[in-house]
């Protein structure tokens, strides 16, 4: 398989030498070891669902569960045999023989069962020698595939067991009748480097397909299970976005993603699927997804930088290493206070207005410093924010054809004031002024230019909306004035809401007073 990106000299060299397997299989555990994830617990009916969209997405084997661990569990577990799915269904067992029947009346497909093999587990946890925790093993594999049952064996805590040992362990799980041998990196210690040789020292004693279990506690989750899959390993476990023990398991999108974009390798995942199925873990879990996470983050496939935007609007992969339609993402220009010129003609582009021809260069370079100067107070720039500023900057009536103009204001307002505001309006050359006191500072504005402009035009209407969240949110003001037997609605947009009141205030005074003229 062609890899995606388009790979180059320097990563063809150096992988030059590597043993990967022509076919990758998933083992996904988000249903076991994702669940394990502090505060998560999944009910059997999101644990179906869940089920349903790693079988749609393709994965080869769902661990499901660990049925044991409760009544619920088994419910959930018996629930997702019965669906009949196309992944092997997989339960996971301590090799005790009640952790095994019970997986076993749920009807799964694979027995995970795993028992530690490193000194500490031995000595702290098991309390076992060394020929214990291999007969424990073996008893617990040869049950299991008495009852005609697939095993996948694991020996807990691997990375930290003496490796002559762990191999010899290994031995006796195939001997015994293990399918699958598992290699746990119970707490995320491996290095790339270490594991490429840690599997390859299996794979010279064991002729099974070989599996990796890599967890995130240094970061390495998916550096080592892709070394692991550089040195023959056949499966690698995961969990969608990471989920898991800790600091969790490796990755499924970025698993994945690596193999088929940077090595060309096959597995069976419906790529494009892989943000809907993020999204739909993230929610069930309740675990939210970092915006910068790799391959399914919201900023995965997202730009701001002026230079970054430019590049990508002339050919995307200046700034992006694969399509975002290749994981169902979109790519999305961000507007805020490092944006370009480039991103913005293209957004404005995207909401039908062209430079040029619906904005004047004038009003455009306005437009920049509007969305710069909402980005310079720490705000992301919404869409709905960039049409409220283009309304409010090509609307305006142009200064040259204006009768009235603000030259003033200024506002006072507090718990021991009475909310006063004064005005100075230019209008037709003359300069005049007035104050008025109000409930708010936008009614005490609204009114001063109300003293100055005369009771022949009237504020019928006014309306006020927040666009976006926060203190410092963008706000759209829309007023109603009626004047000379004609009524026109305007509105204006900015983060001061006298000031957005003031403009669109004026703006229809504006209107109705041209409208007189003509
Ligand atoms: C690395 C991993 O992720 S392993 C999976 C971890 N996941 C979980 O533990 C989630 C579900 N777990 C549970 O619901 C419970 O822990 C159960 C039902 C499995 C066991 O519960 P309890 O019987 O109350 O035991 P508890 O959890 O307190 O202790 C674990 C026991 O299992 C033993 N044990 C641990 N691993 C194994 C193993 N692989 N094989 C045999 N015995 C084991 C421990 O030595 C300890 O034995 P002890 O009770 O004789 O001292
Ligand atoms: C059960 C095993 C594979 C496990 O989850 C671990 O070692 O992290």
């Amino acid at each position: 398989m062609e890899p995606y990106c388009k790979i180059n000299d320097i990563i063809k060299e150096a992988i030059k030498d590597i043993t990967p397997p022509e076919s990758i299989k998933i083992f996904d555990t988000t249903l076991r070891d994702g669940e394990q994830t502090p505060g998560v617990s999944l009910t059997p009916d999101e644990k179906v669902e869940i089920a349903i969209a790693l079988n749609n997405i393709g994965v080869d084997v769902i661990e499901a569960g660990f049925p044991v661990s409760s009544l619920g569990e088994q419910e959930a577990v018996k629930k997702i045999t019965s669906l009949d799915l196309d992944a092997e269904i997989c339960g996971l067992a301590r090799a005790v023989k009640k952790d095994i029947d019970v997986a076993i009346d749920c009807g799964v497909d694979r027995i995970h069962t795993f028992i530690a093999t490193s000194p500490l587990h031995r000595k702290y946890k098991l309390k076992m020698d060394k020929e214990e925790v291999i007969n424990k093993a073996v008893e617990a594999i040869e049950y299991i595939k008495s009852h005609g049952i697939k095993v996948e064996f694991s020996a807990e805590d691997a990375t930290r067991t003496e490796i002559d040992y762990l191999i010899e362990v290994y031995k006796n799980a195939v001997d015994a009748g293990a399918d699958v041998i598992n290699v746990p990196d119970t707490v995320g210690v491996m290095i790339p480097k270490a594991m490429e040789y840690l599997i390859r020292e299996i794979k010279k004693e064991i002729d099974v397909p070989i599996s990796v279990h890599c967890h995130n506690d240094f970061g390495l989750a998916v550096a080592n299970s892709i070394a692991a899959v550089e040195a023959g390993a056949e499966q690698i476990h995961c969990t969608v976005n990471g989920i898991g023990e800790r600091a969790g398991n490796a990755s499924l999108e970025e698993v994945v993603m690596i193999l088929k974009s940077i090595y060309g390798l096959n597995t069976k995942i419906k790529t494009e699927k892989l943000t809907d199925l993020s999204r739909l873990v993230s929610r069930l879990t309740g675990i939210k997804t970092q915006p910068n996470k790799a391959v399914v983050g919201e900023n995965a496939f997202a730009h701001e930088s002026g230079i970054h935007a430019h590049g990508v609007l002339e050919h995307a992969l200046t700034y992006e290493p694969i399509p975002p339609e290749l994981v169902g993402q979109k790519r999305k220009i961000i507007l805020g206070k490092h944006t370009g010129a480039h991103a913005i003609k293209a957004k404005l582009k995207e909401l039908g207005i062209e430079v040029g021809k619906n904005v004047t260069e004038e009003q455009f370079k306005e437009i920049i410093n509007r969305i710069k100067s909402l980005g310079d107070k720490g705000k992301r720039v919404t869409d709905a924010d960039v049409e409220a500023i283009v309304e409010d900057v090509t609307k305006r009536t142009l200064k040259s054809e204006r009768v009235v103009d603000l030259e003033q204001i200024a506002v006072m307002t507090g718990n021991r004031v009475i909310p006063t505001a004064s005005v100075a309006l230019r209008i037709n050359e003359e300069v005049k002024k007035a104050s008025a006191i109000g409930v708010g500072p936008v009614d005490a504005a609204v009114k001063a230019i109300q003293s100055v402009i005369g009771e022949k035009i009237k504020l019928k209407e006014y309306h006020i909306n927040a666009i976006t969240g926060g203190t410092d949110a963008l706000a759209e003001v829309i007023v109603t004035l009626e004047g000379y037997g004609k009524e026109v609605t305007t509105k204006a947009a900015r983060e001061d809401i006298v000031r957005a009141s003031v403009e669109a205030v004026i703006e229809g005074i504006n209107k109705i007073l041209r409208s007189q003229v003509k």
